[in-house]
Parts: C-alpha cells; structure tokens; sequence
C-alpha cells in the first residue's frame, strides 16, 4: 500500500482555502484524506474496515441463501455473491475505480460523468476517501441491482434491526417520558412557558445530537453495557455531556427557531432532517420531529433518506417503515413491562398519524446517495436545492452528512461552519443549515481555537471516538430568489 508523507496534504493545512473556481471533486478547497494518508483514519477504513464490512455482508447474503428454497432464486442471489466477491477483489487489490455498471437506476449519470470527468485511472486508495467509500457502497448496491430477484435487497438490514432491539433501556426511558401528549402547563405566564419550551429544545435536540454516537459501521463488536452507556439519555448525562460539544450553536438556534423568522405567522415552519443512521438514531430523531410538531414550532417534517443499502446503517424507506411498523406490531422486548410497551406503541401510532396527515414526510432523492459533497447541491441537484430553499431549517444529521458538508479536507478546526460548507452558506437562496454530528472522522472546524491541538495531545483518537460533537448553525440566504 503506497504512503507518501511528503504529499501535500499530510502537511499542516494551508492557511487559505483553493481559489473557489479550482475546487472539483478530486481538488477540495483545502486538502483531501485519501486512503494512502496513514495518518488518517481514510487508511484504516479503506484498508480494513471496509473489506471487514463486506466479509460480513457476504455472510448475511450467504445465510439468506441457505434458506431460499427457489432454485432460480438461488442461481440469481449466487450472481450476487459472485459479483461481492469481484468487489472484494478489488477493494484488497486496491483496483482502479471502473464506471457504474447501468442497471437502470437513476443515478447512473451522476455516478458515470463524475467517475470519467474527475476520477480517470484513480483507485481506491489515492482518490479522495469520500468519493472512494461512497463509490464501494455504490458498487456494492451494482452486485444486487443487476439481479432478477434481490435489486432491493438490504444485506444491512438485519444488523440495522438488531441493534435497535439492543437498545432497549434507551428506547424505553424515551418511551415512558415522551408517549404522553406533550402539553404546555397552562398556569405558567407567557415568560415561563416559553422558558420551559426552551429547556425541552435544548435537551430533545442534545438527544436526537447524541442518538448519532451509536453508529453500526464503528461499533461492531460493542457490548450491551458499551451500548447503554453511549445511549443514555438522563438529564446529568446530557449535562455533563454538554461539555464535550465542541463547536456549540444551540442557543443561536433556539433564538432562530423561536423567532418570527422561523416558518409563517401564526404557523409552524418547516423543518427538513437529512438522516443519518437507521435503529436507535432514527428513533431519537422521530421523538425530536414529534415534539417539534407537539409544541407547535413545526407544522411539517421533511425526512431525507437513501434509496438503497448506504454506510452501513443509513435510513432508507424500508428502514423508516420498520420503526413505525415495529413499535407497534413488533415483538422485539420479550422482556419489558405491558406499561412499556403501551407507550412504545401509543408513540408509533402517533407517528404513523403524522405520516398519513402529511405532517412527516419521508423522501429519498438521487443526490443523497452520489459520490458528490454538498458543495455541488446546486450544480448536481438544482431540483433539490430549489426544495430545500423552501425549508425553514435544514438538519443534517451524522458524521457522513458533516463530511459531506465540509467537502471532507483538512480544513483549520477554528474556521468557521460556514465558511467550511462553502456555497451552501453564500449562494442565494440556501437554506439556513443545521450540523448535529458527534464527531467519528479526521474533518473538524466551528471550534475554538487550539483546542483540536489540545486534544490531539491529550486524547489520541478523539476524532473517531464518537465522544465529541458539534451543534453548528449557518444562517443561509433564505427568501433571496434561487439563480441558475
Ligand atoms: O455518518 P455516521 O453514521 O455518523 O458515521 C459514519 C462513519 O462511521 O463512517 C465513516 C467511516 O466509514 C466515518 O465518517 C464515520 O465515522
């Protein structure tokens, strides 16, 4: 495997940013990790966190095999693994990144055109390591889309629904708190009311920010205990884990949301989630969107989804569908209470009220699952950017989002967030953007300076813990026409 210490971006940052007009995929605005940087945590994950997970997603479709009994059904997912196991090959090979093989799906072309205008002749390991984790998932997804029966199949989906029965303690301490109509103490005065909804804000939103820390792809071999640690939800916790956001915007926030400028007069705004993680995540973020929409500060919720199998735990539909569908009907607590179960299912059905009201609306645009960062929003997917203009604030969930954001370069830890996220801070138009990420990759910025400094000395490996994050804000150009 190359390693090449001398490469610019294993030097210290540049202090100003690649002139605008000559960033493009392979050119960040400051330098890329790529798989051959050691000093990365790209090298671990391209070199053996993702062989290990396509081991394991082979076994999955293995076990499915072994219980098919349809002898075409058989051949057809026999293809499949044949074609995983190409991919192996070329992932350990460190092959040379060959287009998309057209299976019809939509995002042929952004794949295709990327590949041939930015990645000729680049391989595994010396293209950026977004673009080239992205491009695995994609190839991965091209192993059962060319097949006659399995195009859907998830080979995550399994572990996704595990670790949420997993969760148990933290599913029902929410369950209990937040199944209840959530309704305001009428005796309070005006002052007093609008204190106590801004407490409820600032704690739901450190959930659904923490909800991000238990995160499949990394946590593989996690205990019970490992898991009930990082999911708790106690009002101590949450204080003490106050602390280790780093880059800290909440209460720009809250000042945002509760004012006059969030949604229409005398109605709720509109507030889009791009998600992250299926399981335990999800279900933090759904009890986060029910109480925006309880406490009246959000008439409707737009969650943005994959269409397919994505980073291992990513949300796709049959993901969304899951949770609601299972938190009624699902026996996944042998163990628990009739209480307990009562309000996991007074909370699902409620959900599922929203979901046929039209006040929570899943979506899952082409955009989300191509190797471009959000940088090229506009550009790629003006469709979404035009939708996404019209949004009163646009949550982007997770470390992959965060990446994405911030075009995943060795960008100074103390510049700003949106300087980091480029045109989708400045174009006119752009949404007011919300980052709530625990931190589980090499790209950080919106923190003080010398802190990253401070902690790459005292904790080695603070940047994949998971035991950081950031709430990061930038307001956007909202209400200025959209130009193409
Ligand atoms: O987006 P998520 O679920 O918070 O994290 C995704 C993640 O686990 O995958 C990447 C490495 O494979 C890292 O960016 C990150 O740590």
């Amino acid at each position: 495997m190359a390693t090449d210490r001398s490469h610019p971006s294993a030097q210290p940052p540049a202090k100003y940013p690649r002139t605008p007009s000559r960033v493009d995929p392979n050119n960040p605005p400051w330098p890329a990790y790529r798989g051959y940087h050691e000093y990365s945590f790209a090298h671990a994950t391209m070199g053996v966190r993702l062989p290990t997970i396509l081991g394991k997603a082979i076994d999955d479709v293995v076990k499915t095999l072994n219980d098919e009994y349809d002898e075409e059904k058989i051949v057809d997912l026999t293809a499949c693994i044949a074609r995983m196991e190409d991919l192996m090959d070329d992932l350990q090979d460190n092959a040379k990144l060959r287009p998309i093989i057209d299976d019809g799906e939509g995002d042929i072309p952004l794949w295709n055109k990327m590949i041939a205008r930015y990645f000729r002749g680049k391989d595994f390991m010396n293209a950026p390591w977004l673009f080239a984790e992205a491009y695995k998932y994609r190839r991965l997804h091209e192993c059962f889309s060319l097949s006659k029966y399995w195009k859907t199949y998830d080979v995550f989906f399994r572990q996704k629904c595990d670790t949420f029965s997993r969760s148990s303690d933290a599913v029902f301490e929410l369950s209990l708190r937040f199944a209840k109509p959530w309704q305001q103490d009428s005796s309070l005065s005006q002052e007093d009311a609008l204190e106590a909804k801004r407490v409820m804000f600032h704690e739901l939103t450190q959930i659904c920010l923490w909800g991000n820390s238990t995160d499949l792809s990394l946590l593989i071999n996690m205990t019970e205990e490992d898991i009930k640690k990082l999911q708790s939800t106690g009002g101590d916790h949450l204080a003490a884990t106050e602390q280790n956001i780093l880059g800290n915007h909440l209460s720009k926030v809250w000042e945002y949301i509760s004012s006059s400028k969030f949604g229409s007069a005398g109605k709720g705004g509109r507030m889009d989630f791009v998600l992250d993680n299926a399981g335990f995540e999800l279900y933090c973020d759904c009890v986060y969107a029910d109480w925006l929409i309880q406490s009246g500060l959000c008439s409707e919720i737009r969650f943005h989804g994959k269409r397919f199998a994505w980073f291992v735990s990513d949300v796709t539909r049959q993901d969304f569908d899951w949770l609601l569908n299972s938190m009624i009907y699902g026996q996944l607590f042998p163990q628990v209470s009739d209480e307990e179960l009562a309000s996991l299912r007074e909370m699902g059905a409620r959900w599922k009220e929203y979901v046929k009201q039209g006040k929570w609306i899943y979506e899952d645009h082409a955009f989300w699952i191509s190797g471009y960062t959000f940088w090229a929003l506009k550009e790629e997917a003006p469709d979404l950017f035009l939708h996404l203009s019209e949004s009163d604030l646009v949550v982007f969930k997770g470390d992959l989002n965060h990446r994405k954001l911030t075009f995943d370069c060795h960008v100074p830890p103390s510049t700003p967030f949106d300087v980091a996220i480029g045109n989708l801070a400045t174009e006119a138009g752009a949404p007011p953007v919300l980052s709530l990420r625990t931190v589980k990759s090499d790209v950080v910025c919106g923190i003080p300076e010398g802190k990253a400094e401070q902690l790459d000395k005292d904790e080695p490996g603070w940047k994949i813990s998971g035991k950081y994050a950031v709430v990061l804000l930038s307001e956007g150009r909202k209400g200025e026409p959209v130009q193409f």
